[in-house]
């Protein structure tokens, strides 16, 4: 039985896609990257991490560093983002059934308080930050055995497949949500338990496992 639900944070709750690319734009001299135009993105989104890199000329040993500094410019524009149509009232419902509701995200926690601070989200029992891109897996591994729960008691929702197989690496369920950084196509691929067009239907599904 469900009794705990983690969200991913970036693209999941908040809208913060173009922010991204945006800053990615600011950086690209500095890490001699290809600035990204506006009709660019759908494509890139059906692209995986490696291809992205590679298509705007990213190597990957830059990324650490690159992602540090994002993360440190989010900052100054974490007040402008917002929330994806229809999060916050599931958010509410979830936690209105008696569901403990944690973040587990690699942007920094700072950020992540700062943006729910200012929208008045409140309902969130913990926010951790895995660090690097990669690290979630590690991150909800902890976080289960810090909080004596078993698999099946948890279920993850993400926008990207790098979510999917951090779950799969704990075996716990997760559902892909279509609105965010990875395309729809990518997630299907990926083999989510609940590929989500809309936020309703996290819900419905996360409900009925009750
Ligand atoms: O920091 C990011 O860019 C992504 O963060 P997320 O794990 O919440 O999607």
């Amino acid at each position: 039985m469900i009794k705990h639900v983690i969200f991913d944070f970036d693209g999941t709750i908040v809208e913060s896609r173009y922010l991204t690319v945006e800053l990615l734009n600011e950086l690209a001299p500095k890490y001699r990257l290809r600035e990204i135009k506006e009709d660019e993105y759908e494509y890139l989104r059906s692209l995986s991490i490696p291809q992205r890199c590679r298509a705007i000329n990213l190597p990957f040993y830059k990324l650490p560093l690159l992602k540090h500094e994002l993360t440190q410019k989010y900052r100054r524009a974490t007040r402008s983002l917002q929330a994806n149509k229809g999060m916050k009232e599931v958010l509410q419902q979830l936690k209105a059934k008696g569901l403990a509701l944690s973040i587990i995200s690699s942007n920094s926690a700072n950020n992540i308080k700062d943006f729910l601070d200012h929208n008045n989200i409140n309902l969130f029992d913990n926010i951790i930050s895995s660090g690097g891109i990669f690290g979630k897996d590690k991150a909800i591994g902890v976080f289960l055995a810090r909080h004596s729960l078993s698999s099946s008691e948890v279920i993850y929702v993400g926008d990207e497949c790098r979510d999917i197989v951090a779950c799969r690496k704990n075996n716990i369920g997760v559902i892909a949500v279509t609105w965010g950084y990875d395309a729809e196509e990518l997630l299907a691929d990926c083999g989510p338990d609940l590929l989500a067009q809309n936020p309703s239907e996290i819900c419905d599904f996360i409900l009925c496992q009750m």
